[in-house]
């Protein structure tokens, strides 16, 4: 499909306001050159190849405008078989670009002797207006380019991740989902609660898919992501020179972008108290404003948005508006951290080994129950985030079918505990020696390598080997 024919409806609505406006009639045709809009004779037209093909295919070839002032004379006309009966007195035509390249072509028709003399007589001005409208058609191409260009690259990055999949059964898990799912359906804005990693994005995700919304992509952003004197302009777009540096043909918004859509908008805490003046009257009015924009564009959004601050200590503070507090926190739903959830961690645990058993190729079957037992007792302060990225590592670093405590990191071993009975600091302390010293020493490691990790360790070559042996290590 041709360029102008992806935004046929628009077009012809284009065409028939200029027509009203000119009092005469006019018509476009892509480079194909066939009929994309038309008013008068030209209505029942449309999708049909065009005649002109000799003056429309210079205008085409050369991207300069043209005139036919009189179809019976006019050496443009010589040759085009529908000359006889062709209705046209005159028409006068410009080109229309897409990247400096023709892809259609606006012309101003005159079926009546009337409209041939206004023609005629208002060239000059005519002119300088058709060319304006092909600017103006330039940019919508531009901007509907642009906007596919990005929901296509969203798509990618969407389809990319895997779907989201909660695993958690704990009472608390489980009443977040629940809410979640319950207003899904609904309009309504949700605020997300939870510290880093606890599975906001994508409890965000999951309202969007379960929604009526889920055929349009839903449109993230973090507003702790981008530097705080762009929040504006991502959002809500800006105008061909609106401020220095701004791009040519301008930009659509996050919010645009999101229309008929989920908008999430992550670490909504770090957005800047204008912008959420701002925020508060696209959620008010439906409608949003691009910088340097003259007219609203009416919005049709859900908004979803999310936070690990303490945004009452926030309101409080004056550092986050009241009133958008309240417009935003119509269904708070609080995601608890794991170290409150350990219930979940096993689960979590056989969940992200098999998705990197497969992502990965690996055959791992589980974990050793002290390399378990250590796991549930670490705090994970970055909630399932680390989680999964231990995982990820465990995934890649174990030889065998089961992790042991000694494949864990330090800093997650140190919470292991063989069987139910306390142990002492100095069993502790040689669990920790011999999973140190399996990391150093490499199977077959050679005479001079040895010494030179006793110097490492700043131990003498005598107590090395000692603790080796202990550890069956030689
Ligand atoms: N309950 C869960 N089940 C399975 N995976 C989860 C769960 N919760 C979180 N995850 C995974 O953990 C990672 C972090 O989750 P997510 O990005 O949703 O957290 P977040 O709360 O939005 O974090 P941040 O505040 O840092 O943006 C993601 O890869 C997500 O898939």
């Amino acid at each position: 499909m041709t360029p102008l024919m992806k935004i046929q409806p628009f077009i012809q609505a284009y065409v028939q306001a200029i027509a009203s406006i000119l009092e005469a009639d006019v018509t476009i045709v892509d480079h194909e050159l066939i009929r994309v809009a038309g008013t008068g004779d030209y209505l029942n037209e449309i999708g049909n190849a065009v005649s002109h093909a000799n003056f429309f295919e210079k205008i085409l070839k050369t991207g300069k405008g043209g005139i036919i002032r009189d179809v019976n004379d006019d050496s443009n006309c010589v040759g085009c078989k529908k000359r006889a009966y062709c209705k046209e007195l005159a028409n006068l035509a410009y080109p229309i670009f897409q990247n400096q390249t023709v892809v259609g072509i606006i012309s101003i028709i005159a079926f009546r002797e009337q409209q041939r003399k206004n023609v005629l007589e208002n060239m000059g001005k005519l002119e300088e207006f058709l060319k304006y409208m092909s600017m103006l058609l330039e940019s919508k191409l531009y901007t509907d380019e642009a906007k596919s260009k990005l929901e296509e690259q969203l798509k990618a990055v969407h389809t990319a991740e895997s779907a989201w999949s909660f695993v958690g059964d704990s009472p608390k898990m489980q009443e977040a989902l629940r809410i979640g799912r319950k207003v899904a359906k609904s309009d309504s804005t949700v605020f997300l609660r939870g510290e880093s990693g606890t599975g906001k994005e994508i409890m965000a995700k999951m309202i969007h898919d379960l929604s009526d919304r889920r055929e349009k992509l839903m449109i993230s952003i973090n507003c702790a992501a981008i530097p705080e004197n762009l929040v504006e302009s991502e959002l809500f777009g800006y105008e061909e020179g609106a401020f220095t540096g701004a791009r040519k043909h301008g930009s659509v918004g996050k919010f645009e972008l999101a229309d008929k859509s989920t908008i999430f908008l992550d670490e909504i805490g770090d957005m800047p108290l204008p912008v959420q003046t701002k925020l508060l009257r696209v959620l008010q009015e439906k409608q949003v404003e691009r910088i340097g924009g003259r007219k609203p564009i009416p919005v049709d959004i859900r908004v979803i948005c999310a936070t690990h601050k303490n945004i009452e200590k926030m309101v409080a503070e004056g550092t986050f508006r009241e009133d958008l507090y309240y417009r935003l926190n119509i269904i708070p739903i609080e995601l608890p951290p794991l170290r409150m959830r350990r219930e979940d961690l096993p689960a979590l645990i056989t969940h992200y080994i098999g998705y990197y058993n497969q992502k990965l190729n690996k055959h791992l079957e589980g974990m050793e129950p002290e390399a378990l037992d250590a796991m549930i007792a670490y705090d994970w302060p970055g909630n399932v985030r680390e989680l999964k990225n231990i995982v990820e590592y465990l995934a890649n670093i174990v030889e065998g079918t089961h992790v042991t405590l000694s494949d864990l990191p330090d800093h997650i071993a140190l919470h292991g505990s063989r069987g139910d009975a306390p142990r002492s600091l100095d069993e502790m302390m040689s669990d920790y020696e011999k999973r140190i010293l399996m990391r150093m020493v490499k199977p077959g490691a050679s005479l001079e390598e040895k010494n030179h990790l006793a110097d490492t360790l700043q131990v003498s070559r005598a107590t090395l080997y000692r603790k080796l042996k202990k550890y069956d290590l030689i």
